[in-house]
């Protein structure tokens, strides 16, 4: 279970956001929407570590996340829109290279993780193809598994349908649904309300459920 405790952003003197309560309870799917430049994407790097908040409290299965933007470990996987693979590695090497370097994995451990991981999301053929060889779809689910591989307590997706096709849309939500059916906690920020409709079990609205302006 994520707890999301009033949590905040301030950039310079503007307040991003503030008093952000949230709950997503395991195997739960959960779809964040609200309009372009909101603080969708800045919350998205809060709970992934990247970036610190001004305030709150973020506790992933009762522990709390460091939340001053320098976090090790990998306790929570995001996906985001630029997938961020690595160019020079093949698709089976960016799935091995953070179990091998933070988990400290075996090279074999990781293999036999990446094969079950890329087998399950239909990229047996492209395992030691390089991600310019890949399609849009593709390169996300290599992405996908890449945040699997590390075991995390929950997933996040930033758009993860914009700019695929129908056919890839399709193959993301049936993606995000099988996920679901082996209990990852999933949450997906997104402007395709079809998608949201098709996977969430509850739908976050950051236009209106949080507060903005004003002081911290
Ligand atoms: N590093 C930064 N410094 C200052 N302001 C920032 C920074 N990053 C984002 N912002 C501002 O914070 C606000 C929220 O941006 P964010 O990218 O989180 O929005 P979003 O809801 O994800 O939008 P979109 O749906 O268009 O991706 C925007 O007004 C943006 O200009």
């Amino acid at each position: 279970m994520l707890e999301i405790k009033n949590l905040a952003k301030v950039f310079g003197d503007r307040v991003i956001f503030k008093g952000m309560d949230l709950t997503i309870n395991d195997g739960d799917v959960l779809s964040i929407v609200g309009p372009s430049g909101i603080g969708k994407t800045t919350f998205l790097r809060i709970l992934a570590g990247l970036l610190p908040a001004d305030r709150g409290e973020l506790i992933l299965n009762n522990e709390s996340l460091n939340i001053s933007g320098d976090r090790q470990g990998a306790q929570v996987g995001v996906i985001f829109q630029d997938f961020n693979l690595f160019p020079q590695y093949t698709v089976k090497e960016n799935v091995t290279l953070a179990p091998q370097l933070v988990k400290k994995l075996s090279k074999k451990e990781a293999n036999n993780i990446a094969d079950e991981l890329l087998t399950n999301l239909g990229l047996e053929e492209q395992i030691n193809q390089y991600p310019f060889q890949l399609s849009g779809g593709q390169k996300q689910r290599v992405a996908i598994a890449r945040a699997l591989a590390m075991k995390p307590g929950i997933l996040a997706y930033d758009e993860p349908t914009s700019g695929l096709d129908a056919g890839s849309t399709e193959r993301v939500i049936k993606v995000i649904k099988q996920l679901k059916e082996q209990g990852v906690t999933q949450l997906i920020v997104t402007h395709d309300l079809p998608l949201a409709q098709a996977v969430a079990d509850k739908t976050f609205d950051f236009g209106t459920d949080v507060l903005r302006g004003g002081n911290l």
